[in-house]
């Protein structure tokens, strides 16, 4: 097959996307679209179907239905050359644990015919003090960062990150995320990360979705969801008789208002809190399984 080489800015293009295991229904008919050059998270909780996604993107399950274009060509017909345009972070070092991490890169390097130079790799993955390490001696934020090495070792233009820093400590995390921007705003990798951490996907991604049981709930940049969030402001204060009071509501300005219209003078302990991304998420994951009920750009179609 001729790759099939995609000049529009979509590189993952799905509409309909269904997936049964058996006679369970996993993802229901998911509409996506992913561009050039952007970070670009699947939040959802354990069992939402992000997995199962990204592998169908990948090329490595068949889906039930749906029609699907990752890089132009339908995954499930991705040739060498397709597959060399994309990198996937596998768990790969661990059969080569006794390589040391410089001759490991240098050996994934000859897979590819435009490779990376492996000591410009290993600067850019922070892992040149352990160029001559064992690979099973490292640590293992370290050695997710090999992994990262790996996968962007053959120069892809879409990078797949499932759930990649599960086990990090904080700073490790934070290094992780920088390099993870450096790719896509220095280099124009387009990323697809999966995740079921919040705070990394609002760090992180240009646009998250919201996989909720097999559906996409949500799409947005993280300031969209939050604000266009069913979940609304809470405004706090503190009554004339000392209790504290606490309403949420839509409209906080008015309410506000309100309470200065009828207090004396200035409100005690007044606080506006404002729906935050968290909200969003947890009011998603929460709700009833009711398409239409607090639904916020349920198709991830339009940056
Ligand atoms: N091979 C399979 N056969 C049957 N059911 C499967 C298979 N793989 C996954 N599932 C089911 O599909 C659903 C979605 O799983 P998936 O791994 O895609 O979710 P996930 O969002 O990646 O979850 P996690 O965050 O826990 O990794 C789950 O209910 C899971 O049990």
């Amino acid at each position: 097959m001729t790759p099939a080489v995609s000049t529009d800015r979509s590189v993952v293009h799905a509409r309909g996307l269904t997936m049964t295991y058996g006679d369970v229904d996993v993802l229901h008919g998911i509409d996506l679209d992913i561009h050039r050059g952007e970070i670009f998270a699947l939040l959802g909780p354990n069992g939402a179907g992000k997995t199962t996604t990204v592998e169908i993107l990948e090329g490595f399950r068949q889906r039930s239905a749906g029609e699907v274009r990752v890089l132009g060509a339908d995954p499930q017909r991705g040739d060498d050359a397709w597959r060399g345009r994309i990198g996937l972070v596998l768990q790969s070092w661990r059969d080569h644990g006794r390589w040391r991490v410089a001759e490991l890169l240098a050996h994934f390097a000859t897979y590819y015919p435009d490779p990376r130079d492996p000591a410009e790799l290993l600067a850019l993955t922070g892992l040149t003090d352990q160029a001559d390490q064992q690979v099973d001696r490292l640590s293992g934020g370290r050695r997710r960062r090999l992994d990262v090495a790996l996968g962007i070792v053959g120069r892809p233009e879409l990078l797949f990150l499932d759930e990649p820093t599960t086990g990090f400590d904080p700073e490790a995390r934070r290094e992780f995320h920088v390099l993870v921007e450096r790719l896509a705003r220095d280099e124009g990798v387009t990323v697809l990360l999966t995740t079921h951490d919040l705070a990394e996907a609002e760090r992180l991604a240009d646009r998250i979705a919201m996989l909720v049981s097999g559906r996409i709930r949500a799409c947005g940049t993280p300031s969209e969801l939050a604000r266009r969030a069913a979940a609304r402001a809470e405004v706090r204060w503190t009554a004339d008789d000392g209790t504290p009071r606490r309403e949420r509501t839509g409209d906080p300005s008015r309410l506000v208002w309100e309470l200065h219209r009828d207090a004396d003078g200035p409100i005690p302990g007044l606080e506006v809190r404002r729906p935050t991304l968290e909200d969003t998420y947890l009011h998603m994951v929460h709700q009833e399984d009711d398409d239409a009920d607090g639904d916020v750009g349920g198709e991830a179609r339009t940056a």
